[in-house]
């Protein structure tokens, strides 16, 4: 307890695509290598970075539909099994942490609050760039897309992250970058904290959160802030 009244989280749980990094240009890298295979041309870094967030096969879905080249079910499995290692060859050539990413969880972590990463990303992948920065050894969990039955905005993989932590959802928070996290937060009974520079085109205030930071070094003092129930 530090001001009367207000009770800082004793957890948090980050997603990690436009959150804690910036990989929309290797997944850019990634959609356009694969496009290429079907012989269609690339698309743009906005076009890619609008359809990253909800997993990687929304993301084929989206960017054959923009290609003017629709797939069905068995079409986007089997674009989904292409894509497997293309993927997987685009972790980290082009991705970078977000501002304050690095601050933010040295900080949060000599404050003794625990952390773990629960994205829609594929949980090989997720762990291969939080290793490439140093940072899958402050995570207490890390839950990937394919790790769980429903992806966010299903709250699974915040319940699966809080299990492993040891954690309540009442003592814990949720920090993403749109509205798929907020959506899952709620369902999992979490407060939740948007930063912005990530990939929703939505302006943040619409998303209804507990709380917008405009960086990730704003985070450790704004969670202080933060009046959990
Ligand atoms: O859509 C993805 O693959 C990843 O998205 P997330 O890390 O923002 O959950
Ligand atoms: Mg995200």
């Amino acid at each position: 307890m530090t001001v009367s009244g207000i009770r800082p989280p004793k957890a948090i749980l980050f997603d990690l695509d436009g959150t804690l990094i910036d990989s929309a240009p290797d997944i850019t890298a990634a959609v356009n290598e694969l496009l290429a295979i079907y012989g269609l041309p690339p698309l743009s870094l906005p076009q890619v970075t609008a359809m990253i967030g909800r997993g990687v096969r929304v993301l084929i879905d989206e960017a054959f539909a923009a290609s003017g080249m629709a797939l069905d079910g068995a079409a986007l499995d089997k674009a989904e099994r292409v894509m497997a290692p293309i993927y997987l060859r685009h972790l980290t050539g082009r991705t970078r942490l977000m501002p304050g990413a690095s601050e933010a969880i040295a900080e949060l972590h000599a404050e003794g609050i625990a952390m773990a990463v629960v994205t829609n990303k594929p949980e090989r992948a997720a762990r291969e760039v939080l290793s490439h920065f140093g940072l899958v050894e402050r995570m207490g969990a890390v839950v990937g897309g394919d790790a769980v039955s429903r992806k966010k905005p299903a709250p699974d993989g915040l319940f699966m992250a809080l299990e492993r932590l040891g954690h309540r959802a009442i003592d814990t928070v949720m920090v993403g970058d749109s509205g798929t996290d907020v959506t899952a937060a709620r369902a999992a009974g979490m407060p939740v904290v948007l930063v912005r520079g990530g990939y929703t085109r939505v302006p943040l205030e619409e998303l209804g959160a507990d709380l917008v930071c405009d960086s990730l070094h704003d985070l450790p003092h704004a969670l202080n802030a933060l009046n959990l129930a």
